[in-house]
């Protein structure tokens, strides 16, 4: 208590002989500082004034501070005194002043309505910070800002930021202009729940987006997925690529590009339909079964399954070239397809390995149940009834069973498939034969 006393008595004791309060803070100020009356007449300057002014103190004492406005009548400066003397309150805001050089200078102003008895007449304490070179800074970083927003509004795809925190939320602190065309979706939305754009990646991708970027975290290597995403529009294929970093407080953020690839994905896959099917009979080809029919052995294996295949040839198929042409032959195949295919579940396997021969592969069966199944095709086929001219054309087909062991080859089955078939063409055709020596694979009754 004794030293604040000691101080106030220090402080006034300096002050004595200084005038009132509002001119020993005028006084003190760094910066630029008037007093004025209520008519804004300047009463006194403290040294700052001086340099901001570029003319001495006396020659601002006397005349009134809206000469210092560049629009001394209607400026700011005008507004600024009108709103004090009416309102007794402060003003604040920026003002565009003219230096006694003539040089513009936006001044960050305050005017400050001093407190007085009703006896009292009104005085204002105006503080001035110069803030034209901050306010250049701030335009030309608006300017760039602006550039390059305009640059991100034009790439082809949308630029954001991920953060994942130390306990591994996600949340989205960017997007540029373009989420909602690419994917339906607000920004706004998708940066107050990252979850509202994750839940719309398809099922499985989904799950290979949050091990890709689980992955990425660990490693901080850049982050590359193509991903489906349900839009209004429908759904669409999305790449993302990003490139982690690691803040010192765990935070991992992610600097990265979306872009819809849609379009490129449906030529892959119409390139890949192409390569991969018969053109004919529109099945798989050849090279497409081996690559499938492999995808199907490992997994069966690795499941400690067993999956049964047949080779199948239609009979006498010669006879059908020969007797009605080619043209015909062809037709021929491919009503034999498309029963063969509408026999079959979706993702059973059934290609054309060259000529008259296809072959099926029953993915997720029973060797036991592969039996009747086969038995119904090869009936089916001979349900199938082709006009041609005057004539119904009709035909058959023999198939060869064999069963691909969990450790079997492929190549194997199919030589074992394919000596079955020779069975079944020389016990008279139109019969499906397989093998005697499998557990739950008989070769049942025919015809
Ligand atoms: N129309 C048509 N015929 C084909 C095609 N590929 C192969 N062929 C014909 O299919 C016939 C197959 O004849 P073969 O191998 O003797 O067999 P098959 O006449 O069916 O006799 P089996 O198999 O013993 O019942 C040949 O005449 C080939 O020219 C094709 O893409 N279109």
């Amino acid at each position: 208590m004794a030293r604040i006393r000691d101080m106030w008595q220090t402080w006034s004791t300096q002050r004595a002989g200084r005038g009132s309060l509002a001119e020993v803070l005028l006084d003190d100020f760094p910066g630029v500082a008037l007093l004025t009356d209520a008519y804004g007449v300047v009463l006194r300057v403290n040294p700052g004034c001086e340099r901001y002014c570029g003319s001495p103190a006396k020659a601002l004492i006397g005349r009134r501070i809206t000469s210092l406005d560049v629009d001394p009548l209607h400026g700011d400066i005008s507004h600024a005194l009108a709103h004090c003397v009416a309102r007794r309150r402060p003003w604040q805001g920026v003002l565009l002043c003219r230096r006694a050089d003539g040089r513009l200078i936006h001044q960050d102003a305050v005017f400050q309505p001093l407190a007085s008895g009703s006896s009292e007449p009104l005085r204002l304490l105006v503080t001035l910070h110069d803030v034209t070179e901050l306010r250049q800074r701030a335009l030309h970083d608006h300017t760039l800002l602006e550039r390059l927003q305009g640059t991100l509004s034009r790439l082809p795809g949308v630029v954001f930021q991920l953060r994942q925190d130390a306990r591994g939320r996600l949340d989205f602190l960017y997007f540029s202009d373009g989420l909602r065309a690419l994917a339906g979706l607000s920004a706004g939305a998708v940066m107050d729940r990252a979850d509202a754009l994750l839940e719309r990646v398809q099922g499985e991708d989904r799950e290979a987006l949050v091990t890709s970027l689980a992955q990425s975290a660990v490693s901080l290597q850049p982050w590359e997925l193509e991903f489906r995403l349900d839009t209004p529009e429908g759904p669409r294929w999305l790449e993302g690529r990003a490139s982690p970093t690691r803040r010192g407080d765990g935070i991992t953020l992610w600097d990265g590009l979306l872009l819809c690839i849609t379009s490129r994905k449906q030529e892959e896959q119409r390139t890949q339909r192409l390569v991969s099917t018969d053109m004919l009979t529109g099945v798989l080809n050849r090279r497409a079964f081996f690559d499938a029919g492999e995808a199907v052995r490992a997994r069966a294996a690795r499941q400690g399954r067993s999956v049964p295949l047949a080779m199948l040839d239609l009979d006498h198929f010669k006879r059908i070239n020969d007797a009605h042409g080619h043209a015909v032959g062809d037709l021929t195949l491919q009503a034999f397809a498309t029963t063969c295919r509408d026999c079959l579940r979706p993702y059973d396997l059934l290609a054309r390995l060259g000529g008259e021969e296809f072959v099926v592969m029953l993915v997720d069966t029973l060797p036991e149940d592969a039996w009747s199944v086969l038995d119904r095709l090869r009936a089916e086929v001979e349900a199938i009834e082709i006009e041609i001219a005057d004539t119904t054309l009709r035909i058959t087909v023999s198939l060869g069973l064999a069963v691909l062991p969990p450790e079997g080859s492929l190549d194997l089955a199919l030589s074992q498939a394919d000596q079955a078939l020779y069975r079944a063409k020389h016990e008279g055709r139109n019969r499906l034969a397989g093998p005697t020596d499998v557990p739950g694979v008989r070769e049942g009754e025919q015809q």
